[in-house]
């Protein structure tokens, strides 16, 4: 049977990267995306602003929503201090199974949690199903329609302390109009843009940064 996008990803990381190595796991993904195919993930270019927000932020936990096929999982995860943890919300299996598969290659497993599911399902459930208190750290990269109702919902669910750092992707393309609106115009946010481009393209794209004030 035919194989689809995230599996030929995979095999480009079993043929290219050095297991335990999750540079080298970068590396051979954005090699395969701009030598082979376009795939949806933050890529290089933003991939360098994800990495300097997480050094600065220096999270010991960290939601992301959207892992596709692992790529910024295996960034953020790289960068965490030891004991430091991640879990990250997939809602499609097959792609759920490759990411899997490409944060075991990268030697990253012990640090990241990864659930199948709806982001509406599972944050009101991860203080009791995972002992989360707040996140340092939320990461946006899943589906744009979601990143308003999943940001009230976390306030209302108490996942984030004053001081709790959201960074959205793809503010501009494909866009997240509704969340930019209320993210920019809270008092309870202060929010920076961070310009840059769609992955592996000339689009223009750009990551948005909040403070959550209390
Ligand atoms: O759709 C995207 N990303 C979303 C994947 C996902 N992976 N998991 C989920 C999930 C996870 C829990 C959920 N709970 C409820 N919905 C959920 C959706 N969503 C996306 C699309 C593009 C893109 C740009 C230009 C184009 F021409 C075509 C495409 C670029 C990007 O950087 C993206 O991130
Ligand atoms: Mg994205």
């Amino acid at each position: 049977t035919q194989s689809t996008r995230p599996q030929r990803m995979l095999a480009a990381v079993h043929n290219n990267a050095t297991r335990g190595d999750p540079r080298s796991v970068v590396k051979a993904i954005d090699q395969f995306c701009r030598q082979k195919e376009w795939a949806m993930n933050i890529g290089d270019e933003k991939g360098c602003i994800l990495d300097s927000v997480v050094s600065e932020v220096n999270p010991a936990m960290v939601l992301e929503l959207g892992t596709y096929c692992g790529y910024s999982t295996v960034r953020i995860a790289s960068q965490l201090p030891p004991h430091a943890k991640i879990i990250t919300l997939e809602f499609n299996p097959q792609n759920a199974a490759v990411a899997r598969q490409i944060i075991a290659w990268a030697g990253l497993g012990e640090k990241i949690k990864l659930i199948e599911g709806s982001s509406g399902d599972w944050i009101p459930k991860l203080k009791e199903q995972f002992g989360v208190d707040t996140f340092d750290l939320v990461f946006l990269d899943h589906w744009k329609d979601r990143y308003l109702p999943d940001t009230k919902l976390m306030e209302e669910c108490g996942l984030l302390r004053k001081g709790s750092i959201l960074l959205a992707d793809n503010v501009i393309c494909p866009g997240t109009p509704e969340y930019l609106e209320y993210i920019r115009n809270s008092p309870r946010y202060k929010s920076q843009y961070f310009k840059s481009h769609l992955e592996y393209t000339r689009v223009e794209d750009g990551l948005e940064k909040s403070i959550f004030l209390g």
